[in-house]
């Protein structure tokens, strides 16, 4: 199955606009992203930095380097200008690593025609700075709308056209509430949409990346205990308690709890902590399983946004002061020494507490050292 569908074939639900869009970052997602938008009828540009992987996208129709052995559509274009990239561009997607998007920004806002929307497709928060990055990137394009695209979609599967469901979301004026049918992100999953990618539309950013930054460090922790040695009662524990830690976070940024439990947050959880393919999950299980970090996919560079993210989400979550006990037992074993073991057995023995949290209790039962140090045991 691949996606090269021809633009006649699709049911579209009225053009609005969007008839170009230049992707930035020529990856997994992003070249997932451009045969998505160029199945959807889109003219695309992706602009990649490494000659090699640009020359095969134009000539070979081929990632090599991020996705092998995946047809990419013939009509997508490569480049490694990025102002050839973004010329006449009606929307632009940024799929680079979360830690380059200020970067990226730079990179192209000379090149941006007034007002076209930037969808970031990164998954992540800003360290140092704690700043969404939807906020980093309306402070380096002042004057267009920002929003994000996020949800359970692995690349390989998008780009093969298995049916993938994903939010769009951009924050809505006045206007956008009366007519959400003409809202930029509306106008956007138009753009995108096809019978094999269904984005759906919301106006709560916040949510939408809350749920894509947080749903990879948990995703580390069921690797973790999944390597480890621990069976599904322990995932769906993880899985459950760790969207409560992003309900938490989002609610108290400004993002709607509700949110939390759609695509983005719910469906991107399920997702990457069933998976090894997640790279995420996958890092979790390889530590838990005792490799050291730098062994780890092999010694290859890979992009596991969880790792990082795991400081950026435990430091913004100390700024607010929102309880997220799984992100910090990440945290603590992937940047302060701490044993797998140890830290997971404490987790699990922490004072009972209120499910949902608004039940506010917290009953301490004696910490049973020698039982927490059999479990830690069983898991190193
Ligand atoms: N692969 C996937 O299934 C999905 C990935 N994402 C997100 O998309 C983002 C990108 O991930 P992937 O495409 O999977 O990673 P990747 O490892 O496949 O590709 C990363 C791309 O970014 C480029 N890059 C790296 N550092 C750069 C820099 N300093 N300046 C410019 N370009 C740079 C690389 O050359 C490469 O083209 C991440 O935030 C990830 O969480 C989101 C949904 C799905
Ligand atoms: O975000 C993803 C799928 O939605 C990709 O997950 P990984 O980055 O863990 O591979």
């Amino acid at each position: 199955m691949v996606l090269d569908i021809s633009p006649e074939d699709l049911p579209r639900t009225g053009d609005q606009g969007i008839g170009r869009v230049a992707v930035i970052g020529a990856g997994a997602w992003g070249c997932a992203l451009a045969a998505v938008a160029r199945s959807a009828g889109r003219a695309v540009t992706v602009w990649g930095r490494n000659a090699e992987t640009v020359t095969a996208i134009n000539r070979d129709h081929e990632n090599p380097r991020y996705m092998p052995g995946v047809p990419l559509p013939a009509g997508l274009n490569a480049t490694m200008d990025v102002a050839q990239a973004c010329a006449g561009a009606d929307l632009v997607l940024i799929v680079t690593p979360s830690r380059t998007l200020r970067e990226m920004c730079g990179m192209i806002r000379p090149h941006l025609a007034p007002g076209v929307p930037v969808a970031l497709c990164c998954k992540g928060i800003e360290r140092g700075s704690g700043l969404l990055l939807s906020q980093v990137a309306e402070q380096e394009l002042p004057g267009h709308p920002i929003g994000a695209l996020s949800g359970p979609t692995f690349a390989k599967e998008t780009a093969l056209g298995h049916l993938t469901a994903a939010t769009v979301a951009f924050p809505f004026s006045y206007q956008d509430r009366l007519h959400p049918e003409t809202s930029t992100a509306a106008k956007v999953a138009v753009a995108m949409g096809s019978n094999a990618f269904r984005p759906y539309v919301s106006d709560d950013i916040i949510g939408v990346e809350i749920g894509g930054a947080v749903k990879n460090v948990i995703a580390i922790a069921c690797g973790m205990m999944t390597g480890a040695g621990f069976a599904e009662n322990t995932r769906a524990a993880l899985i459950t308690r760790g969207m409560d830690e992003m309900k938490r976070l989002a609610q108290v940024l400004g993002g709607r709890r509700e949110t939390v439990t759609g695509l983005s947050g719910a469906g991107d959880l399920t997702l990457t902590c069933s998976s090894r393919t997640s790279r995420n999950m996958s890092l979790g299980v390889q530590l838990g399983e005792g490799t050291p970090r730098e062994k780890c996919f092999d010694g290859r560079n890979v992009v596991v946004e969880g790792e990082i993210n795991a400081v950026s989400v435990v430091e913004l979550a100390h700024r607010v002061k929102v309880s997220m006990p799984i992100c910090e037992a990440v945290h603590a074993v992937l940047h302060k020494g701490a044993p797998l073991g140890e830290t997971f057995a404490r987790l699990w023995a922490r004072p009972i507490e209120g499910e949902p949290a608004s039940l506010s209790l917290s009953i301490d039962h004696p910490a049973d050292d020698a039982a927490i140090n059999d479990l830690a045991e069983r898991m190193s």
